[in-house]
């Protein structure tokens, strides 16, 4: 198969969470056009699990990619860039699918001992696919729970040809972070008699910034980041609304309730002091990643001896994954994969070299081999 011109096609059609219907639809012609002999294909909403059955097994082995894009218009310039206006697969999911594809057919045409089940997962970048598929697997569809299961990420700031990962955590745990604020607006000229929430607003934002570096543990590490910030109608309307959207991210579960608490106090003193209304959503929020630490030494090991791969230990990253829900129930491994892309995942102008779908497949299909 040309993963090229795939990666290329799916790229053209970045959808956001659970609704990768497109997609979906895509990767299933992709699929009908392989042998069906050893494959059994089922579909989860807009996910799908294509199970390719070994020579000799004795145990089930995962591969999860997800399918996503993100809200972001592209500015690449590329001749096959996205043809959904706002949208874009700018945090690697299409090199990622059509790298699960390649290793899809090396299953086929080289079948290993083992069985092999590949996710392609909806939802990464939110609300959260993995949880629910994981679920649904465990209790609906038991034969296609992997027993380990693996992973990867693109890393924009690698050379194509490394890997990267260590035992141990190696994702943040997440939570996504929506904040309103309501007050009296008004007429531009008459500010004594509104609430101005833009100013609210961005004293609470300001204020937020002091929490990781205040009330955090220096000796710990977080992260609040406010991505999103609205209020107001136009020009000379002091603004009624406004609205904070973030993500926090935190290395253990203490930490993420410590943060919540000086927010929501902060929220409090605001309202206080602005005579607002405010109310905190926070979202959907992610498990960190728990690389097995056998599986992740083992997956090293295997890499450093492998022609062509340059394998890394890597640090911790404040990257939130939902293949955390995978690695909570199943021992798995997520590793980081260059592709040498001068601007970083969530730009608008990722640009990953594609020269690493050459590599990806037939080495995770060896590594695969010897499990
Ligand atoms: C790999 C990656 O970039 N993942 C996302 C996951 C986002 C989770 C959630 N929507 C949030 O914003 O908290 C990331 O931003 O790390």
């Amino acid at each position: 198969m040309d993963l090229v011109k795939i990666r290329r096609e799916l790229h053209q059609i970045p959808e956001i969470g659970f609704q990768e219907v497109k997609t979906q639809s895509y990767l299933k012609d992709i699929l009908s056009a392989f042998p069906q002999e050893r494959l059994e294909i089922i579909q989860w909403k807009t996910g799908l699990a294509v199970k390719v059955r070994g020579l000799n097994p004795t145990k089930l082995i995962g591969w999860r990619t997800d399918i996503d894009g993100l809200p972001i218009q592209e500015e690449t310039g590329h001749d096959f860039q996205s043809t959904h206006p706002g949208f874009m697969h700018a945090c690697g999911h299409d090199i990622h699918m059509a790298n699960a594809i390649g290793l899809l057919e090396r299953l086929i045409e080289d079948p290993i001992a083992d069985d092999a089940v590949i996710l392609f997962q909806p939802a990464e970048e939110g609300p959260g696919g993995a949880l629910p598929f994981r679920e649904w697997l465990k209790n609906e569809q038991p034969s296609f729970l992997p027993d380990q299961i693996y992973a990867l990420h693109i890393a924009p700031e690698l050379p194509v040809g490394t890997v990267a990962t260590k035992p141990g955590l190696l994702f943040a745990n997440t939570s996504e972070l929506f904040i309103d604020l309501h007050g009296k607006g008004g007429h531009a000229a008459f500010p004594h008699l509104t609430e101005d929430m833009a100013v609210a607003g961005a004293a609470l934002l300001m204020q937020l910034q002091t929490i990781i570096s205040r009330n955090v543990n220096p000796m710990d590490s977080a992260v609040l980041t406010v991505g999103k910030f609205t209020a107001g109608t136009v020009q000379n309307i002091i603004a009624e609304k406004a609205r904070l959207e973030g993500t926090i991210r935190t290395l253990n579960l203490p930490s993420m309730l410590k943060v919540k608490q000086r927010i929501e106090a902060m929220c409090r003193a605001i309202e206080e002091g602005y005579q607002c209304k405010i109310s905190i959503d926070y979202g959907s929020s992610y498990l960190e990643v728990n690389n097995n630490e056998e599986l992740a030494k083992a997956f090293l090991r295997f890499a450093e001896n492998y022609t062509g791969i340059l394998a890394k230990r890597s640090e911790a990253a404040m990257t939130g994954e939902d293949f955390g829900y995978f690695t909570e129930e199943l021992p798995g491994v997520m590793f980081w994969a260059g592709v040498d892309s001068e601007f970083g995942l969530h730009h608008s102008r990722l640009n990953p070299n594609e020269s690493v779908l050459e590599i990806l497949p037939k080495f995770i299909h060896q590594f695969f081999k010897q499990l």
